[in-house]
């Protein structure tokens, strides 16, 4: 299958006074939906700001659809939400869409209202003195930014923390309305998001980057990242022996459970193991922790 990319970004750098974004190459891939994944502060809003054109002051080179390098060009048809609420907190979702449909000329009101409804947002929020957006609770405000970008004609969404905010029933209709977004597309349609409800939107991650400290650490297509790496099960009296060879292990009085990569299995072979294909989540932590800022503490 040949594979064509929404967005390609070359050397993109950007450096604060404790962090550096450094991405060398990005690639995502059209007519999928890519998770950006990576521990807190990894880079992950930083560069979904430089790629939504939120931001624009990073060094480097993000080409469009293989159309454009101009963010100006792209952005008609980029839907961006932001972790932050960017209405204005005294409008309504009644003022929201009137100024969204002076905004976008590709803004379809009717599909609003459905998306509107079918996201369940509160509807005070549409009457005619409705409550304003900074009354909604953080789950709503997030579903009105998400019918508010969908409700346009868009070629990719670049979503930043879309479900974080939302219950596990919400996350499952975001992974229904984004599958459906892709669905419609006829294959040039794309969604990146980033998340740290890694399981919760499995079902709809095709391609996964993982980010650490402003880097790419890890990326594929879901289905090769669970081949390269691989759960591994087996009794604590071999432990010490496999654990040099697993990237994240754990051990408890039933047995150990780690995770290696696929091309390493030859060297357990004479431990009797269980093998497992990973979930998502597992590859994400087990690769997250190779590279984690985070420290020990012993309580
Ligand atoms: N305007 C800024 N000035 C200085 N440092 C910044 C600025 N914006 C972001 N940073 C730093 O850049 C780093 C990456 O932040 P970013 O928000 O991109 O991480 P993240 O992966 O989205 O984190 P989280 O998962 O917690 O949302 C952090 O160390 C942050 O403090």
């Amino acid at each position: 299958m040949e594979i064509k990319y929404a967005i390609e970004g070359h050397n993109i750098n950007k450096k604060y006074k404790n962090f550096e974004l450094k991405v060398d190459e990005l690639k995502v891939p059209e007519g999928f939906a890519t998770a950006l994944i990576g521990e807190n502060g990894a880079g992950k809003s930083t560069l979904l700001n430089f790629l939504s054109g939120v931001r624009r002051d990073a060094k480097g080179e993000i080409n469009y659809f293989n159309e454009t390098t101009n963010i100006e060009d792209a952005k008609e048809k980029i839907g961006y939400t932001g972790t932050d609420n960017y209405f204005i907190p005294t409008w309504s979702g009644r003022e929201v869409k009137e100024i969204s449909k002076l905004l976008f000329d590709d803004f379809d009101e009717k599909k609003f209202d459905d998306i509107a409804n079918a996201l369940a947002i509160d509807s005070d929020t549409f009457t005619i003195k409705g409550k304003s957006v900074s009354k909604l609770s953080d789950g709503n405000k997030v579903k009105l930014m998400l019918a508010t970008v969908l409700a346009r004609n868009t070629r990719t969404l670049i979503l930043d923390e879309p479900a974080s905010p939302l219950d596990p029933l919400m996350r499952e209709k975001l992974s229904d309305i984004l599958r459906s977004y892709l669905a419609g597309g006829d294959g040039k349609r794309s969604v990146l998001f980033s998340t740290h409800n890694i399981s919760d939107m499995e079902s709809v991650t095709d391609y996964a980057i993982i980010m650490e400290k402003g880097k790419i650490v890890e990326e594929g297509f879901v289905e090769d990242l669970k081949e390269k790496y691989i759960v591994v099960k087996g009794d604590n009296d071999s432990y010490e022996k496999v654990k040099g060879h697993l990237l994240n292990a754990h051990a408890n009085q039933f047995g150990y459970e780690g995770i290696c990569l696929s091309k390493d299995l030859d060297k357990l072979a004479g431990f009797d193991i269980i093998k497992e294909i990973p979930t998502l989540f597992q590859i994400s932590v087990a690769v997250m922790k190779q590279n984690s800022v985070l420290g020990n503490v012993v309580l």
